[in-house]
C-alpha cells in the first residue's frame, strides 16, 4: 500500500531536532499479498515461524551505508532515528528497520542489484503486523515536523485505504518458465570445486563455500506477494523476506537459516550445515537422515561451523552448545546445532551480525582464506545472496536470517542462488546435485504446473 502521503522519499537523518512517531491500531485481518501488491516504493516484508508477520510500504526513514565500517555508520545512524521515540501501539508493532546487508563491505549496486547499497535498511512509512493472533496497521512519521496529530491523521487516511483493499487477493497462475542458464554451469562449477579441493589439499584453507546462481527467464512477470504466499505454504518451517528498494528488483526468498537473534540478553543462533536430500517414503527419509549423522564428512562440515560460532559469540557472552539434531525441510534436510549465549553486556544485534558475517556454513574456514577463495574463485557477483537480512529496534534487539535459497527479481527476469560447503573429501558431481535442490524452492513457485 502506498505510504500516507504518496512520497517514499527517505528524510535525512541529519536534523537533530527530528522526531520518530508511530501510531497503531488493531485492523481487520487482510491478506498481506493484498497489503503489498498495493503498494510501490520500498517493499519490506519479514515473517518468522514463530509467526511473527510484517510488511511494510514507504520510507519514512532510511539508514544507508557502504564499506568496511557500514555497521558502525548503520549503528550511529540508528541511534539518530531512535533518539526520541513516540511509540503508542502494541510491543509488536514498535518501530524497527527492516533491511539487510550485502555479502561483501565493497559491493557495487550494479546490474540485478541496483538499488541496493551494501547495507540498507529502512523505517517502513506504513507497515501491517499481524503476532499474538492480531493485525495492526501503524503508521510511522520521522522528521522535523512529525507530531502526534499529524500521525494520527494518517492512520485515519491509512486504515480507510486498507479498508478498500481486498481482504484475500486471488491466487494468480504461476509466471512460467521458458528458459534457464547457470551463470557458472555444470563443467565450470565443478572444476571450480576440484580447484578449491586442491587448495584446501595444499595450505590452511579447510573450507569455503562455493555457489553459482541460475539466471531465469519467465513467460510472465514474477508478482512477488503472490510468489511469497506460496512459499508460506510451501516452506512454513522457514523465514520468508522481501527487500526491494525501489519498483525495480526484489531480493526475497524462504531461508531455514536464522543468522542470529538478540533479545535483551539472551542470543540464539545455530549452525547448519551438511545436506542431504528428503527421502519419499518414511523408511528413505530416515536412511537420509542417518547418513547426515553418520557421515564423517558432513559431522566435520558441522562441527567447524558451530565450533566458530562458538568462538565468536564467546567475546559477548556466556556461550551454550544445545543438542546436534536433523532440521527436516519440505525438499531437503541439513544437520543442525542450536547455540545460545546469554550477554555481558549490551551488545547490539547489529554487532552479532557484524561478528557472525559471514559464518562458515557460507563463507569457510579460515574466513580470510575462504573469502580469498571465493574472490579468486567465483566469477559472479554474489550481492545480498548469503548475507543477513532482517529487522532491529531502537532497544538494539533484532532477528536476522542468513540470505540463502533466495532470488533477486524482477519483471521477467530472475535470477536464484545456491552454495555448497566444500571441504577435503568433497565430491564435485554430489555437491553440483545439491545445488539443484536448493535452487527448488523458488524454482517451484515460478515454473508451471504441468
Ligand atoms: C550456502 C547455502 O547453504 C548453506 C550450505 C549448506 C551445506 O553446504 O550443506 C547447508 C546449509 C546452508 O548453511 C545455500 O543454500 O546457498
Amino acid at each position: 500500500m502506498n505510504p500516507p502521503d504518496g512520497d517514499a522519499r527517505a528524510v535525512p537523518l541529519t536534523d537533530a531536532d527530528a522526531a520518530l512517531v508511530s501510531r497503531s491500531r488493531a485492523v481487520p485481518d487482510i491478506s498481506f499479498g493484498s497489503f503489498l501488491a498495493a503498494g510501490d516504493g520500498h517493499r519490506v516484508h519479514w515473517s518468522t515461524p514463530e509467526g511473527l508477520e510484517v510488511a511494510g510500504g514507504g520510507a519514512a526513514a532510511k539508514l544507508v551505508a557502504d564499506g568496511p565500517d557500514r555497521f558502525d555508520a548503520l549503528r550511529e545512524d540508528a541511534d539518530r532515528l531512535f533518539d526520541t521515540v513516540d511509540h503508542e501501539g502494541p510491543e509488536a508493532t514498535r518501530p524497527r528497520v527492516f533491511g539487510g546487508v550485502a555479502f561483501d563491505p565493497d559491493h557495487e549496486a550494479a546490474g540485478v542489484w541496483e538499488g541496493f547499497p551494501a547495507a540498507a535498511f529502512v523505517l517502513p512509512a506504513i507497515q501491517l503486523t499481524r503476532a499474538d493472533g492480531g493485525t495492526h496497521l501503524t503508521v510511522n512519521r520521522y522528521g522535523p515536523d512529525a507530531d502526534a496529530d499529524g500521525a494520527a491523521e494518517a492512520l485515519d487516511d491509512a486504515a480507510e485505504r486498507l479498508a478498500e483493499l481486498p481482504m484475500m487477493r486471488p491466487r494468480g497462475e504461476k509466471p512460467g518458465v521458458v528458459g534457464t542458464e547457470w551463470l557458472v554451469g555444470r563443467e565450470e562449477w565443478t572444476a571450480q570445486v576440484a580447484g578449491v579441493i586442491d587448495r584446501i589439499r595444499e595450505g590452511d584453507l579447510r573450507k569455503a563455500v562455493l555457489s553459482t546462481a541460475l539466471h531465469v527467464d519467465l513467460a510472465e512477470a514474477v508478482d512477488i506477494p503472490d510468489t511469497l504466499g506460496r512459499l508460506r505454504r510451501t516452506y512454513p518451517e522457514c523465514y520468508r523476506f522481501l527487500v526491494q528498494p525501489t519498483d525495480g528488483e526484489g531480493f526475497f526468498g524462504p531461508p531455514p537459516e536464522r543468522l542470529v537473534r538478540r533479545e535483551g540478553e539472551v542470543v540464539q543462533t545455530e549452525a547448519l550445515a551438511g545436506s542431504t536430500p528428503r527421502g519419499d517414503t518414511p523408511e528413505a527419509d530416515d536412511e537420509y537422515a542417518r547418513s547426515l549423522l553418520e557421515s564423517d564428512k558432513l559431522q566435520h562440515e558441522q562441527r567447524v561451523v558451530v565450533d566458530t560460532i562458538c568462538e565468536q559469540l564467546d567475546a559477548f557472552g556466556t556461550v551454550g552448545e544445545g543438542e546436534q539434531g536433523v532440521r527436516k525441510l519440505t525438499n531437503i534436510q541439513h544437520l543442525r546445532t542450536p547455540i545460545n549465549a546469554v550477554l555481558d553486556g549490551d551488545t547490539h544485534v547489529l554487532e552479532l551480525v557484524e561478528a557472525l558475517h559471514p559464518t562458515p556454513a557460507v563463507g569457510g574456514l579460515p574466513l580470510d582464506s575462504a573469502l580469498e577463495t571465493i574472490r579468486d574463485t567465483e566469477t559472479w557477483d554474489r550481492g545480498w545472496y548469503a548475507s543477513p537480512v532482517g529487522w532491529f529496534d531502537a532497544a538494539g534487539d533484532g532477528e536476522f536470517a542468513v540470505g540463502i535459497r533466495s532470488g533477486v527479481a524482477g519483471g521477467r527476469e530472475a535470477t536464484l542462488f545456491a552454495g555448497n560447503g566444500i571441504v577435503a573429501d568433497s565430491d564435485p558431481a554430489d555437491e553440483w546435485d545439491e545445488l539443484q535442490h536448493k535452487v527448488r524452492p523458488i524454482m517451484d513457485e515460478l515454473e508451471r504446473d504441468e
